[in-house]
């Protein structure tokens, strides 16, 4: 039996209540190992060889050595890709099609990308006039804040962690992630990566649990946490909030998304179709980007609804090995009997069901996985709990527009403000629109294309603050003024 250990001090270890939780493999529910559940006695151990990290070897490391280090982890993430992609579609069930191209490769680039930014980011500097002629100059140094406390979520596991531990580390923090319960995998095998690249002990630590009374909320109420970055739900990112107001920590929150796909007359159809299907069914819909509301010009409404059901009807489902396969399960039984409540939901308050709906036929060997089929309606009303909630499934509701101002109202007439994909070849209504979306991000005739340079983020409950490029540097920093007098 596989046990999937907490790493903590550069060990691989399990814990002093011998708790153990199962970890199942969502395509046939088949026991993939058992997970030591991390108590307060490890995450304290965890958060104080964090804390002793910084005074030891690694803070004594320059930018430039630190960055060659982390290089080196992103090449053996690339060297040990098999083994990543292994460990991640096990604990997910997504395709390896899917894996190879997005979640591993960019599990190795969010180490380089940062360091980038970093070793070519200036220096504020601003010289001050006084009464003496001889002035003042002031310039900002920056310092690492200290042990970053990391909470991430199942849906792309080694992706969305290392988006937060590459910079957390890149300035010089130490860090402590806690990766969802789901998906111990590749947060853990990063661990044997760090040793094996030589990252000092105490540097990058994992602990395994849950939230509420288990490890997510003994490392957000640590007071030797400096700051906490968290991908997940609106409402675990409130209670995060409410934990790191002791002591004045600092959040970064990267939450739920309830978001629209616009899609104009004018718009290149085949490229909304293709741009459409990946932003509501890759990844069998977990992604916290992904369009769940599509909004179609009146005009070419009814074509658009057969070419994107047509696009449904042909996704191959099965298991992750098979490089034909682009459609997986849902990560767990529980999440499938949330999607699934929200697909009855949708009947009982009117829907069409155009197409799914419902959980395929799998075959004996995979029924008992979290298979859903992936699934669209129309003829919701705009107050519809479909409509207005994130269910993060397999599926998309498709409403007519007639006018701009129409859809630009439907569009942010939510909670959420994450994302937006605008299709549309006329490029003065693209800026127009997208600059009227209440979202952190918008995309024009595509969808998940990422510039890791970018700030990435959300506005309204999606989210408090910024990531990404320099503004990663100010979560991670703590900034200082000198001024020397002249
Ligand atoms: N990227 C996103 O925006 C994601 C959104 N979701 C949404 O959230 C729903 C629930 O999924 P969950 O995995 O349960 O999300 P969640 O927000 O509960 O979990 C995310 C992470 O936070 C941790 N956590 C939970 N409660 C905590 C607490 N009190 N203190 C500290 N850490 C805590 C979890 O253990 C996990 O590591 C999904 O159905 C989906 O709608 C889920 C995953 C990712
Ligand atoms: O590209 C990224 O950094 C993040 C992408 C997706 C999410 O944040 C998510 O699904 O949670």
């Amino acid at each position: 039996m596989h046990e999937f250990k907490n790493f903590i001090n550069g060990e691989f270890v399990t814990t002093a209540s011998g708790k153990t939780f199962e970890n199942r493999n969502p395509v046939d529910n088949s026991l993939l190992g058992l997970v030591h559940e991390a108590g307060q006695p490890e995450v304290d151990a965890a958060v104080k060889a964090a804390k002793a990290a910084m005074q030891g070897p690694w803070g004594k490391m320059t930018q430039a050595e630190r960055i060659q280090l982390l290089d080196k982890v992103a090449n053996r993430i690339n060297e040990r890709f098999d083994e990543f992609l292994d460990a991640e579609c096990k604990d997910t069930g997504k395709p390896h099609k899917i894996a190879s191209h997005i979640d591993i490769p960019r599990g190795a680039a969010n180490f380089k990308a940062f360091s980038e930014t970093l070793a070519n980011h200036p220096t504020e500097a601003f010289k001050l006039d006084t009464p003496d002629g001889r002035g003042a100059l002031n310039y900002g140094h920056r310092t690492p804040k200290g042990v970053i406390a990391v909470i991430s979520p199942w849906n792309l596991p080694l992706l969305l962690m290392t988006w937060k531990v590459g910079p957390a580390l890149a300035c010089g923090n130490t860090v402590v992630v806690k990766p969802s319960e789901e998906t111990p995998a590749t947060a853990t095998l990063l661990g044997e990566v760090m040793n094996e690249c030589g990252v000092p002990k105490g540097v990058y630590n994992v602990v395994h649990g849950f939230g509420p009374d288990s490890a997510g909320a003994f490392l957000t109420e640590h007071p030797d946490v400096s700051a906490i970055t968290f991908t997940g739900e609106t409402r675990t990112g409130e209670i995060i909030m409410r934990a790191a107001s002791v002591g004045l920590r600092n959040i970064s929150l990267e939450c739920g998304g309830k978001n629209p796909g616009i899609v104009f007359a004018d718009c290149d159809m085949d490229k909304a179709i293709e741009g459409t299907m990946r932003s509501a069914f890759v990844n069998c819909g977990q992604v916290c980007l992904g369009t769940e509301r599509v909004y179609v010009e009146r005009p070419i409404f009814d074509e658009f609804v057969q070419r994107l059901k047509e696009g449904v009807e042909k996704l191959k489902l099965g298991v992750p090995e098979d490089p034909e396969v682009d459609f997986g399960p849902l990560v767990s039984q529980e999440h499938k009997e949330k999607v699934l409540s929200y697909y009855r939901l949708a009947v009982e308050e009117g829907a069409t069901v155009v197409t799914g709906g419902g959980v395929p036929e799998m075959g004996e060997a995979l029924n008992a996985g979290a298979w859903v089929e992936p699934t669209i309606w129309t003829g919701l009303p705009d107050d519809a709990r479909v409509v207005r909630e994130e269910v993060f499934g397999p599926c998309c509701h498709i409403r007519p527009f007639d006018t701009e101002e129409e859809v630009i109202e439907l569009a942010n007439d939510t909670k959420y403000g994450l994302s937006a994909a605008i299709w549309t070849e006329n490029s003065a209504r693209a800026s127009r629109v997208a600059e009227a979306m209440e979202v952190g991000i918008c995309w024009v005739n595509s969808w998940f294309l990422r510039d890791l340079r970018t700030a990435f983020g959300g506005a309204k409950e999606s989210g408090i603050g910024r990531e990404g490029g320099v503004h990663g540097l100010e979560f991670y920093t703590e900034l200082k003024n000198v001024c020397i007098k002249l």
